[in-house]
């Protein structure tokens, strides 16, 4: 297989059948729901809270709740349902998770969107957890993941999977490229191909975004929908803490799978960061949603599917052009 990454690639620009980027259309059906863009904030407890699934749901962008207040997951559902928003929560493969789900369904609480989130979600227990929650809550738009291969996609969606999430090591702090030699960290968009070329319902690029840019390639190659931590921590409604280094400000960014998340050094996959304080989430939202119009002009189009079709070269590493 070719392997590349997003710095590797450069595609090619198409006359442009648009007056004004302003034009192009951004905005994508996923699941259930038609959302703003193609991109939605990792489910970590720096880059998610309570307060931003509202306000994401309310302004039409997608956005998966994190796992990690496990009490807090039912009377989160219940919230968003009193204000007619949707609801989108994350389960793990631990027993106590089938207890969770059996309760949702009793309960006749149901969330539009469940991501199981783990980090080898190419298991049978794993696909143990498609099949009771298509069982229990089978009106719920289902998100298995993570995976890296196209079998992998194969199976979980042959469980039952709604939609796959692909990316196995590529996040700015994981460490499981390091600490197990695994992973699709370094070819992210490579896997992100294979996966889409075997996938036949949508996939979600998960990690390594770290450009504008580099969401209209995983576009390009096959995702639905791009999963983003580090671009979206560090805002200032952003729930990761805030630190003074030098006379300036950083907040938290970690890992799911860091020390600092799970409270003991076991099976640490991640790490954390202190990333530069920046602004306002919605300008960085704008600014993205901005670039992708921009990128649907230069493909030629004026919807997003036209990315899906431009030609690309590869220039391994060479993007820079010396500027960096
Ligand atoms: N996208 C990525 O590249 C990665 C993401 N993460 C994130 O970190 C968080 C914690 O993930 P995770 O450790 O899966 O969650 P959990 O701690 O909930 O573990 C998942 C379950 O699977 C079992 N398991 C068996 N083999 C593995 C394996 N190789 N990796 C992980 N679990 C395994 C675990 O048992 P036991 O703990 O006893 O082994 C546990 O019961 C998640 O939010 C996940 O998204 C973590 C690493 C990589
Ligand atoms: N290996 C690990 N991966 C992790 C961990 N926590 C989160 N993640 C993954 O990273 C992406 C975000 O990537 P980014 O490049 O946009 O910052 C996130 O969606 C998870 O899939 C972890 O502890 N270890």
């Amino acid at each position: 297989m070719e392997v590349f990454d997003f710095e590797d690639v450069q595609m090619i620009p198409n006359k442009s059948i648009v007056q004004s980027r302003s034009e192009c259309d951004t905005s994508i059906k996923f699941g259930p729901r038609e959302f703003k863009i193609p991109v939605v904030p990792a489910n970590m407890q720096t880059v998610m809270n309570e307060e931003l699934a509202v306000w994401f749901a309310e302004n039409d962008y997608f956005y998966i709740m994190h796992r990690f207040d496990e009490e807090g997951r039912i009377p989160f559902v219940k919230m968003m349902h009193e204000k007619g928003l949707f609801a989108s929560i994350s389960v793990g493969i631990k027993d106590y998770e089938y207890d969770f789900v059996r309760q949702l369904a009793e309960e006749k609480i149901v969330p539009e969107y469940i991501t199981i989130d783990v980090a080898h979600g190419h298991s049978e227990y794993v696909i143990d957890m498609i099949r009771f929650v298509k069982e229990y809550l089978p009106e719920t738009f289902l998100i298995a993941g993570n995976v890296g291969t196209p079998e992998a996609v194969r199976e979980l969606e042959n469980a039952g999977a709604d939609a796959t999430k692909v990316g196995v090591g590529p996040g700015r702090v994981c460490i499981t490229k390091l600490k197990t030699g695994f992973g699709t960290g370094g070819w992210q968009l490579a896997a992100v191909r294979a996966c889409a070329k075997a996938a036949t319902k949508p996939i979600i690029a998960d990690g390594g975004i770290r450009h504008n840019g580099d969401i209209a390639k995983a576009v390009r190659f096959g995702a639905s929908m791009v999963m983003i931590g580090s671009l979206f921590a560090a805002h200032e409604e952003s729930p990761g803490k805030s630190r003074e280094i030098d006379g300036k400000m950083y907040k938290e960014y970690f890992g799911s799978a860091s020390e600092h998340q799970k409270g003991e050094h076991k099976n640490v996959e991640g790490k954390i960061e202190m990333i530069r304080a920046r602004g306002k989430l919605i300008d960085t939202l704008v600014e993205m949603q901005q670039d992708l119009q921009s990128a649907i002009s230069y493909a030629g189009g004026n919807k997003l599917e036209a990315i899906r079709h431009v030609d690309y070269v590869l220039v391994r590493n060479t993007i820079y052009n010396g500027d960096r």
